[in-house]
């Protein structure tokens, strides 16, 4: 079940802890009263931290990193200048906000945001959403902060984008899930890719009857399904451009019409949107409208790969064992399976995971912990020559084809690497290591990689 919302909760105390240090004893006392009388209490160990802190001093971003731990950090900065740039690189730095301090006036505004954050913060550790969508990696909660965010403080649209298996549609449900709309109708999901284009009218708006040859009875479509509720159209990026500039009207203002009607309707439905294509190459191409993508973007969230989360992958293999085997704790792994699970790679990301894991825990018998024999044959590493595979650099040709790199592309990358080691077997010297790879002297090296250099 989903938590009550506790939007409708009157203004509750909120726990911050201060750090002062730069400002004269009086102005911290009236800084304290302001936020006590804000309903902020200070507490040396609260998650959430306030910082008096000039973003032009040159150590403020060092400040910002030695302050911001697991919590949010808010930067009041106690000058009448403008923040400018400084401001941008205190969040960079890890700030989640920076407010201009003129006067007690900024209490407020202050309480607010630790509210919302406490809210999130609480949202995010409670035990629907951990179990429903697991995962402790820094990245991980970073984009599930921004869902729940997004879920129980906005109505706008979200676009969810990642590769495959990475949790898009679940994130879609956890989203309609925390929605805190007093009357809350269903999701209804909505698979672009297997919309055939002669019936797309009907599928979006349904039709009348008679409306056309076979639409013996009338039938609604999948915006007045979602009528009240959430609507999640999953594989957008296979929406045709001419279908998105039918879809606009709808999407900005709620009306459309049944295909074969004249009547204007009403839908009030949030709009998630899910695909595994970039969609700024689309755009780029034409395939894909500008319009239609800044209206279903409110927010984006981006979805990491299994690979960027690895962290994660012990977590999600007990809570699938759990899963299937309601009840019981999970059976410990070995430490070959749990090296074999960590090194290998997942194209299909947690859903590749979560087969596995099932297979693994279906051959197991009885108790002990899950040995290697647990693990299926096809699963298990071969000998010859994927023995002596590199996983590193697989993973990393597996992200740069992800990322829709060509081969030259990754060959320029991998070429660039030889260039550095050879560089480095030669102490820096540029000339030894032009000679050690046969390269004349004249010809100039591949020039260097600035991001995505491959491993070794
Ligand atoms: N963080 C997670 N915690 C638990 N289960 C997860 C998590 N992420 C994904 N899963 C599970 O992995 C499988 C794939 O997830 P999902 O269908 O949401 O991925 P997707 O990104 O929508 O995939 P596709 O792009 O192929 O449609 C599902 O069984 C889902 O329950």
């Amino acid at each position: 079940m989903a938590p009550e919302t506790s939007r409708s909760r009157p203004a509750a105390p909120v726990e911050a802890r201060l750090d002062a240090a730069s400002l004269p004893a009086a102005r911290t006392a009236a800084l304290q009263e302001a936020l006590a009388a804000a309903g902020v209490r200070l507490r040396p160990h609260a998650r959430n931290g306030i910082v008096v802190l000039d973003p032009r001093r040159p150590d403020a971003a060092d400040r910002v990193r030695a302050l911001a731990g697991p919590g949010r950090l808010l930067v009041l900065s106690p000058t009448e200048a403008p923040v400018g740039d400084a401001g941008w690189a205190l969040l960079r730095a890890g700030a989640s906000d920076v407010l201009a301090w003129t006067g007690d006036e900024v209490a407020p505004a202050v309480a607010g945001r630790l509210r919302r954050w406490q809210v999130v913060d609480e949202l995010l550790d409670c035990p629907y959403v951990r179990e429903f969508l697991v995962g402790d990696s820094a990245v991980w909660r970073s984009v599930l902060r921004e869902a729940v965010e997004a879920a129980r403080f906005t109505t706008a649209p979200v676009l969810i984008t990642g590769e495959s298996g990475t949790g898009k549609e679940r994130m879609a449900q956890l989203i309609h899930d925390l929605d805190p709309r007093a009357v809350k109708k269903k999701l209804v999901i909505l698979d672009c890719s297997t919309v055939v284009p002669s019936l797309s009218g009907s599928e979006f708006f349904g039709h009348d009857k008679g409306a056309f040859t076979g639409a013996s009875v009338a039938r609604a479509g999948a915006f007045e399904l979602a009528d009240g509720g959430t609507l999640f159209l999953d594989e957008v990026g296979e929406l045709p451009a001419t279908l998105q500039a039918e879809l606009l009207r709808v999407i900005q203002e709620g009306t459309y019409k049944r295909v074969g009607s004249n009547i204007w309707r009403k839908s009030a439905f949030r709009l998630i949107c899910a695909t595994n294509r970039d969609l700024t190459v689309g755009q780029a191409t034409g395939a894909f409208r500008g319009d239609f993508f800044h209206r279903i973007s409110g927010y984006t969230l981006h979805l990491p790969a299994l690979r960027e989360r690895v962290g994660d992958i012990i977590p999600l293999v007990e809570h699938f064992f759990r899963q299937a085997m309601p009840g019981h704790e999970p059976p410990p792994l070995s430490g070959a399976v749990r090296e074999l699970l960590v090194r290998r790679s997942y194209p299909g990301n947690v859903r590749d995971l979560r087969g596995l894991a099932l297979r693994i825990i279906h051959r197991h018998l009885g108790d002990g912990e899950i040995s290697i024999g647990d693990v299926p044959d096809r699963e298990r590493p071969q000998a010859g020559p994927a023995a002596t595979t590199d996983w590193e650099l697989e993973e990393w040709v597996r992200g740069r084809l992800a990322r829709g790199d060509t081969p030259e592309e990754i060959t320029a990358g991998v070429q660039e690497k030889v260039v550095r080691l050879a560089m480095l077997n030669q102490g820096g010297n540029l000339r030894l290591a032009a000679r050690s790879l046969g390269v004349p002297g004249s010809t100039p090296l591949p020039a260097g990689e600035t991001a995505g250099a491959p491993p070794g």
